[in-house]
C-alpha cells in the first residue's frame, strides 16, 4: 500500500487505499442519529413559479435547505465546473501538493479546515478559491491554465447572479426591501465580499460505513449555493426526522440557508447542520459558493425584524469576524454572538463585563 504523506498533514491518497485506515475510522457514521427513509423530501423549487418567493420563505424557515430548479445558470456551465473539478482533483497528489493551503491560509488545496476538531480523518479533499483563482491554477497548470481559469470564471459570474436573485427572493419574503439593505447598490445588486469556491471531492471508499466525508457543520455564509455531480452523499439534519438526504437532481442546485443569514433574520430562518457522506463505488464531486457580504458590512438582526417583543438575538458581526469565530469555536460560533435577552437589557452571554441596559 502506497502511503502518500501531505505535506504537514496526515493525509493519505485516498484513491489508492484498499482498505480503511484506522485514522479514518469513525465510530458514529452509520450508528448515529437516525438517517430518514421515506420522509418528506427537501423541498424542490422552480424559479420560474409566480410563487416561488413564496416556497424559498416556508423552506428556509422550515428546513434551511431547498434545490432550486429553472434558476438560470445555464446547463453548460454546471457540466464544465464539474469536469474541471475532476480533472483537478485527478492531478497527482504531487502535483496538487504544489497548490497546497499553506498552515495558516485559506485558498488552495487540502483538507476540510474543521478536521482539526475532530480525532478523526474525512474522506474527502477540497480546493479552496477565495480572490484570483489564477494564481492557484497556474501553480497546478503550469504549462497552461486558461481554460480552467476561463471555467472558474463564468461559474463565479452566474453563481453571482443567481445568489443576488436567490437573496432577494429570501429578503422579500422577510418583508424586507431593497432600502432597507444599506449594501446594495443603487441598481439594487448585493455587493459581494469576495466570491469563494470550495470545490470537493470524495473518492470511492473500501469502508464507506465507517468513514465521513465532510462532518457535520453549518456553512458560516448568507447563502451557499451548491452542485453536486449525480453521486448522493450530501445529508441534512431535521428536527425530529434524522439525516435526510439531498438527492442529486440533474441540473438544480441545493441551498444552504448559513449562520450569517440567521443571524440577520434573526434566527426565523435557521442555518442548517449537514455533512456528506461516501460509498464504495463511485466518486463524488461538489462544488459550493459560498456567499458572504462586503467585508466592511457588520451583520446584525435586520431592525424591521425586531421590536420589543422581539429583540435582536444576534450582535454585530462581519463576515471574517465570525469566521474567525467559527475557526476557533467551530459549531459554538453561533450561540458565542448571541445575546441573552435578561430582564431589563440584553447582555452578550460570553462578556462578563457586560453591562445591563435600561
Ligand atoms: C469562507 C469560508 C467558509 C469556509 C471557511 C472559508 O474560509 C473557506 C472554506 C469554507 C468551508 C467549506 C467546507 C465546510 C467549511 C465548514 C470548511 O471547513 O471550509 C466551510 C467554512 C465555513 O463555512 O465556515
Ligand atoms: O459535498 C457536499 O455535499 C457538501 C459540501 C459542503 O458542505 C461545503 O462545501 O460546505
Ligand atoms: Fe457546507
Amino acid at each position: 500500500m502506497s502511503l502518500k504523506l501531505l505535506k504537514n498533514e496526515q493525509h493519505l491518497d485516498l484513491n489508492s487505499m484498499k482498505e480503511l485506515p484506522d485514522s479514518y475510522a469513525w465510530s458514529s457514521v452509520a450508528d448515529g442519529s437516525p438517517t430518514s427513509c421515506g420522509s418528506e423530501p427537501v423541498p424542490v423549487i422552480n424559479l420560474e413559479d409566480p410563487d416561488a418567493m413564496m416556497h424559498v420563505g416556508h423552506a428556509c424557515k422550515t428546513w434551511g435547505v431547498f434545490q432550486v430548479m429553472n434558476h438560470g445558470v445555464p446547463m453548460m456551465v454546471l457540466d464544465d465546473m464539474e469536469a474541471s473539478g475532476r480533472k483537478l482533483f485527478s492531478l497527482p497528489v504531487h502535483q496538487k501538493l504544489q497548490a497546497a493551503r499553506s498552515a495558516d491560509g485559506v485558498s488552495g488545496y487540502g483538507v476540510a479546515r474543521i478536521s482539526s476538531f475532530f480525532p478523526k480523518l474525512m474522506w474527502s479533499e477540497g480546493f479552496t478559491i477565495i480572490g484570483s483563482h489564477y494564481e492557484h491554477a497556474q501553480k497546478l497548470w503550469p504549462h497552461g491554465c486558461t481554460h480552467f481559469c476561463e471555467v472558474v470564471e463564468e461559474y463565479k459570474k452566474e453563481m453571482n447572479k443567481l445568489v443576488n436573485k436567490l437573496m432577494w427572493l429570501i429578503l422579500g419574503s422577510l418583508g424586507i426591501t431593497k432600502g432597507d439593505i444599506k449594501w446594495a447598490s443603487p441598481t439594487g445588486e448585493l455587493k459581494e465580499a469576495c466570491p469563494v469556491l470550495q470545490l470537493n471531492s470524495y473518492p470511492a471508499c473500501p469502508d464507506p460505513d465507517r468513514a465521513m466525508g465532510l462532518a457535520a457543520h453549518t456553512d458560516s455564509t448568507l447563502l451557499t449555493i451548491l452542485h453536486q455531480n449525480n453521486t448522493s452523499g450530501l445529508q441534512v439534519q431535521r428536527e425530529g426526522t434524522g439525516w435526510v438526504t439531498v438527492p442529486p437532481i440533474r441540473g438544480a442546485l441545493v441551498v444552504n440557508v448559513g449562520d450569517l443569514l440567521h443571524i440577520l433574520s434573526n434566527g426565523t430562518y435557521t442555518s442548517v447542520l449537514h455533512r456528506a457522506i461516501v460509498n464504495r463505488t463511485q466518486h463524488r464531486l461538489s462544488v459550493a459558493y459560498l456567499y458572504g457580504p462586503p467585508s466592511n458590512v457588520r451583520i446584525s438582526p435586520l431592525s424591521k425584524l425586531t421590536d420589543s417583543f422581539h429583540p435582536p438575538l444576534y450582535r454585530p458581526v462581519t463576515w471574517s469576524e465570525y469566521l474567525g469565530t467559527k475557526a476557533k469555536h467551530f459549531n459554538k460560533a453561533l450561540s458565542i454572538v448571541r445575546l441573552c435577552a435578561q430582564m431589563n437589557g440584553f447582555v452578550d452571554v460570553n462578556d462578563h463585563n457586560s453591562v445591563l441596559v435600561g
